[in-house]
């Protein structure tokens, strides 16, 4: 039986985090933790030229996410409370390792791990995995600006990355419970009894 609640939803850029973690949060009534998109500066830019920006982009998420992490802890996790967030800080290392290289992506990793080893972790991961059809398609629905000229490659290579990432914790961290969800299949925002499917299978996790 989990003790805490603490379940982070993941998958690549429009897999429906967000929109997920949002549901689940309502239903079983817990906080929610979300990540920080509007205010971000440096996102059209990245679009516009991942290797002049990939370095800032990826150092403000990584700032931003410490700080709600470490938030998150203080405020739930020790205080026995369950929490319920849009994202793990794993993802930082997902994009990183893709759209940095050489020197930069030597010193962010020592800034990662320097920074993120005592964050509290998640112990459940909703893994939303998707075809690369079905993410464009949510991507191109939702209509942000900066996402409209993302290369068809940037995405491929995420999904994989994606995959491997996934893999990489569940030998890592192998308590911690991985519900992956077929975001092909399950509409959880056009079919009510998906979304119950899902909520099911989070309360046997949290229950087991
Ligand atoms: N299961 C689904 N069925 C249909 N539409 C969906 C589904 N999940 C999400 N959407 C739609 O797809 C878009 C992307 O969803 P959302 O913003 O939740 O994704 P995300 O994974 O949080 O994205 P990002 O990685 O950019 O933060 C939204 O317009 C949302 O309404
Ligand atoms: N490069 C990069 N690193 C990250 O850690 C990261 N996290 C999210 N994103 C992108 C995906 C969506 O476009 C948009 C909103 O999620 O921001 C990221 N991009």
């Amino acid at each position: 039986m989990i003790q805490v609640p603490f379940i982070a939803v993941e998958g690549p850029i429009g897999a429906g985090k967000t929109t997920l973690a949002t549901m689940l949060a309502h239903r079983f009534q817990y906080p929610i933790v979300k990540e920080i998109v509007e205010e971000n500066p440096f996102l059209d830019k990245f679009y516009q030229n991942i290797d002049e920006w990939s370095f800032q982009l990826e150092m403000f998420f990584l700032c931003n996410r410490y700080k709600q992490l470490e938030d998150t802890g203080l405020n739930f996790i020790q205080q026995q409370l369950p929490v319920i967030s849009d994202y793990h800080i794993h993802k930082n290392l997902i994009f990183a390792e893709r759209t940095l290289k050489g020197i930069k992506r030597d010193k962010y990793r020592e800034i990662y791990h320097i920074l993120t080893d005592d964050l509290p972790r998640p112990n459940v991961i909703l893994y939303i995995r998707a075809s690369l059809d079905t993410l464009m398609h949510r991507i191109n629905k939702r209509g942000r600006d900066f996402e409209q000229d993302m290369e068809v490659g940037y995405m491929e290579q995420l999904i994989a990355d994606y995959d491997a990432g996934m893999a990489f914790l569940a030998e890592r961290e192998p308590a911690t419970r991985i519900i992956t969800i077929n975001g092909d299949d399950l509409d959880f925002v056009e079919h009510t009894e998906h979304f119950e499917q899902i909520a099911a299978r989070v309360q046997k996790e949290l229950n087991s």
